[in-house]
């Protein structure tokens, strides 16, 4: 079996990402632009994709498949099923892993439309992959060996942390870091507009709203306190984070938050419930 340096990654579906994965794979050195091929029945897609990756594109999926070693599937979850009907026929069991990143598709699922024995991932990714800051949740199916487990890990590696999980929580990691930049651009947004209200340029209310978002998150991370400890070396008695953080559980925030993870999470098990296993 190839040495990942050497293998060639393949992508079916070449939108947003892809385009992460791909700029990731290439930034850090784990492949190069030519190891890279796309394909995506909309042209622009594809040309956005090679422009951004310096990868070649294909004019089918089976040629993708033919090319490369791993084969990335990056299309909605609605045509999972069909890209994987294009793909199938060229897929080789000894030779090549498939990783999924659609939302809420059961590794049966995925396993059922190819051949006996084929090694598949699935896994879901964030947009942050895109700047090598993504967060993965990853589950390997029974017919991934070493080898190609370490080309999954190494490839989410790329452009982010990974954490392997089992499949049953895949649809709670879709809910909290694959669909959580959203809840927390809308954060950053509502910031911002807060400092509008209270007189500030909506430039640099955005910016101060943006870069508090990165420090706290930072802060977390890498002090590895908990989040309420680093809360409370905020909050000065009667001082001004009080006032806020007082309206703020008023408004329920902390259960609006629990309730939208837990919103995301049941629309991806039901994303997957359609997809026969
Ligand atoms: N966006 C996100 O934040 C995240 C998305 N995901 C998952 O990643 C997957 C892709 O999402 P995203 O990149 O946002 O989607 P995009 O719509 O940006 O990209 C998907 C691309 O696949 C193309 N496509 C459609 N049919 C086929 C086919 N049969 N073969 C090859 N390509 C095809 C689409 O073309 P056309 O538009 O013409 O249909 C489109 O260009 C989804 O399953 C999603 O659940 C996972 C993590 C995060
Ligand atoms: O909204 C979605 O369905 C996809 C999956 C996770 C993020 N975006």
């Amino acid at each position: 079996m190839s040495q990942t340096s050497a293998i060639r990654w393949g992508f079916l579906g070449a939108g947003r990402m892809a385009t992460a994965l791909g700029r990731g794979l290439v930034a850090s050195g784990v492949a190069s632009g030519e190891a890279l091929i796309a394909y995506d029945p909309l042209a622009s897609a594809l040309g956005q994709w090679t422009q951004a990756t310096g990868g070649h594109s294909a004019p089918s999926a089976a040629a993708v498949v033919k090319a490369c070693e791993v084969v990335i599937v990056a299309v909605k979850p609605s045509v999972v099923a069909a890209a994987l009907g294009e793909a199938a026929a060229a897929f080789q069991v000894e030779r090549h892993l498939l990783i999924s990143i659609a939302a809420g598709i059961p590794l049966a699922a995925i396993e059922a439309r190819l051949p006996s024995g084929a090694a598949v991932v699935r896994a879901m990714p964030n947009t942050p992959a895109l700047l090598g800051v993504g967060a993965t949740g990853f589950a390997a199916g029974r017919h991934v060996d070493a080898t190609r487990l370490d080309w999954a890990k190494r490839c989410f590696e790329s452009v982010g942390i990974v954490r392997v999980v089992p499949e049953a929580l895949l649809d709670a990691v879709t809910g909290l870091s694959g669909s959580g930049p959203a809840f927390v651009y809308l954060i950053i947004e509502a910031m911002a507009d807060g400092g509008v209200r209270m007189g500030l340029p909506r430039e640099e209310a955005q910016a101060l709203a943006a870069q508090t978002v990165m420090g706290a998150a930072r802060m977390v991370l890498e002090t590895g306190r908990h989040p309420g400890q680093l809360k409370d070396e905020v909050t000065s008695p009667g001082g001004t984070t009080i006032a806020g953080l007082h309206l703020l559980e008023r408004a329920g925030v902390r259960g609006a938050f629990i309730d939208a993870v837990e919103a995301a999470t049941l629309r991806s098990r039901q994303l997957g419930s359609g997809s026969s296993g």
